[in-house]
């Protein structure tokens, strides 16, 4: 049994289908925390990443953090990519963390060790496949052992997904035709309520929705591109099945949210609202309250 698969199917019900993504800059930390770290990009992305887990993680179903904001920082970033990690499992606190691998068999596997069982363990990883099926099976065992799950890009949020993904081959666009291979790859798992393996789907096309959702009845979504690249909720109900199908990530939509009002000058306690606040106004706009 995939307990991983059903832990997420859980959470989403019991706390809703927001994906907070810890895109974490520099840029956008509140000058209290600067101060107190002394602008040491470890402490203050992990004191930063600590102050929005804590003000948001009763509505909130899982956090990904996107990687290259923390490579971007060195070692130091990598370290408090580390500690967020390590602070969301101490919470019990589901994680993706948004590496975008695709490599040869031989690396991917690596890769899996690396980010499923290393020091940079996270529940979830994304993973690009245009490389092939043999850069997405490494990671297999691992959603077999059931304590670990995928998401697959499919078709995403970017302009750009036009230039590849979207070109029709043989009569249907290429994202087909990997979501079908993806489908077939897994189809022995159990899933119940849904794969392990799920995928990513941006939320900013509304004229696939549907069909993509009846397509894959047993993936879960990962559907990036609401709040900063502008996707509705309107495209994302579609996407979501009684809004426990998926996870809707929003990264600067939420976590740079307060510098709207307060323009990087604020306190714990109004960053914290501010954070929170955020979450609750998407949470508002997507269930259509
Ligand atoms: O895999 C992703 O998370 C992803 C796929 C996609 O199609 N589009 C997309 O924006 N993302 C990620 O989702 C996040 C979106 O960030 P915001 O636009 O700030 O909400 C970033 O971490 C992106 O890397």
């Amino acid at each position: 049994m995939s307990y991983i698969s059903r832990k997420l199917y859980e959470t989403i019900r019991e706390k809703g289908f927001v994906c907070v993504g810890l895109d974490s800059h520099m840029d956008y930390i509140p000058t209290y925390i600067k101060k107190k770290y002394n602008n040491d990009p470890e402490a203050c992305l992990t004191a930063y990443n600590q102050a929005i887990i804590d003000a948001t993680s009763d509505i909130t179903a899982i956090y990904k953090l996107q990687i290259a904001y923390y490579e971007a920082n060195g070692i130091a970033g990598l370290k408090a990519y580390r500690n967020t990690l390590q602070y969301l499992k101490q919470h019990e606190l589901l994680s993706i963390g948004d590496i975008k691998r695709g490599d040869i068999a031989a690396t991917a596997k690596e890769y899996a060790r690396a980010h499923f069982d290393g020091e940079f363990a996270a529940d979830f990883v994304t993973l690009n496949p245009y490389m092939g099926l043999d850069s997405i099976t490494p990671y297999l065992d691992y959603l077999k052992r059931g304590d670990k799950g995928v998401f697959v890009l499919l078709r995403t949020s970017n302009p750009g997904a036009e230039d590849i993904e979207c070109l029709d081959y043989q009569g249907k666009p290429l994202y087909f035709h990997i979501g079908d291979a993806l489908q077939e790859l897994t189809a022995e798992f159990d899933n119940e309520p849904y794969s392990p393996l799920g995928l990513v789907v941006g939320a900013t096309h509304a004229e696939e929705a549907s069909e993509i959702r009846q397509r894959y009845s047993k993936q879960f979504f990962l559907l990036p591109g609401y709040g900063a690249q502008g996707a509705k909720a309107e495209n994302i109900r579609n996407y979501l099945t009684d809004f426990n199908g998926g996870v809707v990530n929003s990264s600067r939509g939420i976590i740079k949210y307060y510098q709207k009002f307060a323009d990087g000058d604020t306190t714990e306690a109004k960053f914290a609202n501010y954070t929170r606040e955020a979450v609750i106004k998407m949470r508002e706009d997507i269930y259509g309250a």
